[in-house]
């Protein structure tokens, strides 16, 4: 996602790059980010830590948890915003991004694409209207070097259609099933986890119903899809108070 950011942010009319960091140790530390990313020179030199970076107005974040939490401090200390992409959180590091809403402009989403974005609002449609007549599962299908599963977005997906439902996730969800699992229960929510090669994203909801089966899904074809979502949020959150926000409101579609 670097290199599609790197992109993004310089194909843009009205943003700028204005700092690239990777990981310490990186062989790529020094390297100009927009040869890295395919583009030619931007004058821009990825550091090895964000405290080494020129000044910037937003923060894209698309690491790691543990980085993020990093960045989180580093915007808080200096009142940045940050626009994260990152998934694979746990419920305790969520509870670290709400409270940086509490002083800095944040936007968490687990996915920027306009497209699955979208998707989250049909979700409500469908669940409202054959939720609970429904066996709902959820199919995700990413590339082999995914590290987190089921998909921060799948996660979104369920979380949407339980709290349409009135259900608790944590307590509804399945993920996965083997051996004698006994028959279906019917308000839970399943997930099916597929990872190979270099599927970029794909996301399928399905309702499954007595003798007709609604299914809400998005294939995503180009990892530009999220970068460029990324800058419009980053561009969104200029001038913007502090509180935590997501691509719906980037969208206008709360
Ligand atoms: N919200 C959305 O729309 C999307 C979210 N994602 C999420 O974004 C995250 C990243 O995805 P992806 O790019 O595929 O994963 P990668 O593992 O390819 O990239 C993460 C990068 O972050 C680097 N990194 C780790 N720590 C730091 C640090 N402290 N400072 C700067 N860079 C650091 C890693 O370096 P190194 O490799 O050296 O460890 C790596 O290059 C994942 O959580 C993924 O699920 C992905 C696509 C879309
Ligand atoms: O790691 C990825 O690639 C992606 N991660 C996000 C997720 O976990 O939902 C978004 C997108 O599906 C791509």
């Amino acid at each position: 996602m670097g290199k599609a950011l790197v992109q993004a942010v310089s194909q843009d009319e009205v943003t700028t790059l204005a700092a690239a960091t990777d990981r310490a140790g990186s062989s790529l530390i020094g390297a100009d980010a927009g040869e890295l990313a395919g583009i030619g020179k931007v004058g821009v030199t990825l550091v090895d830590d964000i405290t080494k970076a020129p000044d910037f107005d937003v923060l894209i974040d698309f690491t790691s948890p543990e980085s993020t939490l990093a960045h989180i401090a580093y915007c808080r200390q200096h009142g940045k915003g940050i626009v994260i992409g990152t998934t694979g959180f746990s419920d305790e590091q969520k509870a670290e991004l709400k409270a940086a809403g509490d002083e800095i402009p944040v936007i968490f989403a687990a996915n920027m694409s306009v497209g699955v974005n979208l998707i989250f609002k049909l979700l409500e449609t469908a669940a409202r209207v054959i939720g609970d007549e429904s066996d709902i599962e959820i199919v995700e299908a990413h590339h082999r070097h995914k590290v987190d599963a089921p998909s921060g977005t799948a996660l979104r997906m369920g979380e949407i259609i339980a709290e349409t439902l009135g259900r608790d996730l944590s307590k509804c969800a399945v993920y996965g099933r083997e051996g004698h699992t006994g028959a279906r229960d019917k308000d839970t929510i399943g997930f099916a986890t597929i990872r190979g090669g270099d599927i970029v994203g794909e996301h399928n909801a399905m309702f499954i119903a007595e003798g007709e089966r609604v299914e809400i899904g998005i294939r995503s074809a180009s990892r530009a899809t999220y970068a460029n979502g990324a800058v419009r949020g980053a561009k969104w959150l200029m001038g913007k108070g502090k509180g935590l926000f997501d691509m719906q409101d980037v969208l206008g579609l709360r």
